[in-house]
């Protein structure tokens, strides 16, 4: 029996255990279930990476990426970032206590921290012998993003992905940085700030002794700094505002509307979530 674990001795009468407590969740069962929520929400799955022969795209594939309109390179990277970003949703649904959170307060975490999520996560599809991404099923390099016309961003990108993989972390310490990601309290417009700043002090704990006890301290001074992730999604909004300046009329309606609504709010709308 450990320490705040209720007893299941069939001596135990049902009041005993009625009357006990909740069981106090001691920071590995933390870890475990945001392990459990961030495979059940990754794509391609761990086992998938593992056996998947990552092969490149050919010359003449990656010459076709590159004679693609700029407008249907951005909607392919805009559908699949917003699937990504579907999927750091459900992520964020199954992790204990964000929706016990307001929906206002959802919102404001999930439109800062998703995008930031999807970064994180892209480590996992990254390949750093060859500095390539894993994209519609094959590698590929920076080149392969020439037609969206903004090079500096796909540089930070995959520089970022560099940065991180080469800390070579685990599916658990992944799990535990998104969701430290997005269980930001320091992020702005948050209503009830003390209740995430709970959820994050749980997460903190966990992510230590979790660091702890597979000797990966040094991990966290290693760890790209926030700023980096910040800087990125920045510089995704200025290239959305450049893109929608080149085409008129807003993001064609072939753009997800999630995207449109996270990245191209229409300002007639207001604030996401507070409508
Ligand atoms: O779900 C999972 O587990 C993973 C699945 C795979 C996911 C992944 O790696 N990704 C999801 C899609 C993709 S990508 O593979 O299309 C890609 C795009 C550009 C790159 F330089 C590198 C990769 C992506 C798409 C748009 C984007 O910024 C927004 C954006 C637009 F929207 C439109 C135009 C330009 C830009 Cl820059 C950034 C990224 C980075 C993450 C990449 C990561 C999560």
């Amino acid at each position: 029996e450990t320490a705040g674990r209720v007893s299941l001795s069939p001596l135990c009468p049902l009041s005993v255990l009625l009357s006990h407590r909740v069981t106090r969740v001691p920071s590995e069962l933390l870890s475990q279930s945001v392990l459990l929520s961030h495979r059940a929400t990754c794509h391609p799955r761990a086992e998938e990476l593992q056996g998947q022969r990552w092969v490149p795209f050919s010359r003449e594939e990656i010459s076709a990426f590159q004679s693609q309109p700029m407008a249907e390179m951005w909607q392919r990277c805009a559908r699949r970032v917003t699937e990504a970003i579907e999927r750091v949703v459900e992520f964020a649904k199954r992790l204990r206590g964000f929706l016990q959170l307001s929906q206002h307060d959802q919102i404001v975490l999930l439109k800062a921290g998703a995008m930031e999520v999807v970064l994180v996560r892209m480590c996992r599809a990254f390949d750093a012998a060859t500095r390539s991404v894993l994209f519609e099923g094959k590698l590929a390099g920076p080149e392969l993003f020439r037609s969206l016309g903004c090079p500096e961003l796909v540089a930070s990108i995959f520089d970022f992905a560099q940065s991180l993989s080469a800390l070579r972390c685990s599916e658990s310490e992944l799990a535990m940085l998104s969701a430290l990601v997005l269980l930001n309290a320091g992020r702005p417009c948050l209503q009830d700030r003390p209740r995430v700043a709970r959820l994050q002090g749980h997460l903190d704990v966990a992510f230590r002794l979790l660091l702890r006890r597979t000797r990966r301290e040094g991990l966290l001074a290693r760890l790209p700094a926030p700023g980096r992730l910040r800087a990125l999604c920045s510089q995704h909004l200025e290239q959305v505002q450049a893109f929608r300046r080149l085409h008129p009329g807003g993001l064609p309606a072939a753009f997800p509307p999630l995207y449109r609504e996270l990245f191209a709010p229409d300002p007639a709308d207001g604030p996401a979530g507070t409508r």
